[in-house]
């Protein structure tokens, strides 16, 4: 495991009329990207405000870089970089000016930082352009070299690319990639749409009604979303020695005590079925299924759009 640099043990955030965050439980580890997944109100912001200081937790701990307790934890944000809220931008100014702006604000006394920073978001040669003129894409990618002024090694973002059309979503994208391949920078990113963090994010933390439903990796959750035909019988352990025998494939996972996945034979479901029936298994059920990454997510909250797959 690599090394943790946040962990939030049970913290929750109780308002008046709403538990924003129920006892949440979860770990980010140094130099991953993580997308943080939930429907609107599900908690996401309040989860990156207790984060980042701009909100107090009703109860639980959270610590950063291994330190708890106020003092400890204000320090240790320096070494944060977030954009939570749209940022307020100056349409009139260049993006230099904008930048010097927030230099000064927050008293950071290398003026060189901007110019490195302007470089690292692609930003620099847009010379006496003023932001009125910039695309969203653009504007996006100066609220985020704002947020990376004081050269941090822990980037929060707020759903960055709220309102970017195809091409301002990739811009945004490529951007956070190759500040985590070239600069090793962690980065928590929240969105309520998972397709559109897919393809940036390594980690997921969905999140729904103030509690983490769920933790994948990219690489488990490409499994759970495989096509695959979905083998439902009531003596599974016959059915896979069937599989690898007649079938000669170890292509396949028990999901459950009466399901198997198969990830083979997609286009050949017929032979599939005739070599069980030979075998004398009963099978109740035999289709072949595979989520969309939006299908699973909904699946895991229990959205509208969700068609329970046969087997689940
Ligand atoms: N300042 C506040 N006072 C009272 N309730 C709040 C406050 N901030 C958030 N909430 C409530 O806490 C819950 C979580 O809100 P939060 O903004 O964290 O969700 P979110 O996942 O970020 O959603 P969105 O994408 O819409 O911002 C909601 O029910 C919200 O109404």
């Amino acid at each position: 495991m690599g090394s943790v640099i946040l962990e939030a043990q049970e913290l929750t955030k109780e308002y008046r009329h709403a538990i924003a965050l129920d006892h949440i439980n979860l770990q980010i580890e140094k130099g991953k990207i993580y997308g943080f997944i939930g429907r609107n109100g599900a908690g996401k912001t309040t989860f990156l405000r207790l984060v980042t200081g701009l909100a107090f937790p009703s109860g639980g701990t959270l610590a950063l870089w291994g330190k708890t307790g106020m003092a400890k934890l204000q320090e240790q944000r320096k070494r944060i970089g977030c954009m939570i809220e749209t940022p307020a931008l100056f349409p009139a100014m260049t993006a230099y000016q904008n930048m010097e702006v927030q230099r000064i604000q927050r008293g950071i006394p290398d003026k060189a930082i901007i110019d490195k920073t302007l470089e690292m978001v692609g930003l620099k040669d847009t010379g006496r352009k003023s932001v009125r003129n910039f695309s969203l894409g653009m504007r996006q990618r100066l609220g985020i070299a704002i947020a990376l002024l004081n050269t941090p090694e822990f980037l929060i973002l707020d759903e960055p690319v709220n309102g970017l059309d195809p091409a301002g979503i990739v811009e945004v994208r490529n951007l956070l990639k190759s500040l985590n391949k070239e600069y090793g920078m962690t980065i928590l990113i929240s969105s309520h749409i998972l397709e559109e963090l897919y393809q940036t994010a390594s980690e997921f933390l969905l999140i729904d009604k103030g509690r983490i439903i769920e933790e994948i990796s990219e690489h488990e959750l490409n499994e759970r979303c495989k096509r695959h035909i979905a083998i439902k019988t009531a003596d599974v352990q016959k059915a896979l020695l069937v599989l690898e025998e007649k079938l000669g494939t170890d292509h396949f996972m028990l999901v459950s005590d009466d399901t198997i996945r198969l990830y083979d034979y997609l286009n050949d479901v017929e032979r599939v079925a005739a070599v069980l029936a030979d075998a004398h298994i009963l099978v109740t059920g035999l289709s072949i299924s595979g989520d969309t990454l939006e299908d699973y997510f909904l699946g895991k909250i229990g959205g509208m759009k969700y068609v329970q797959s046969p087997e689940s």
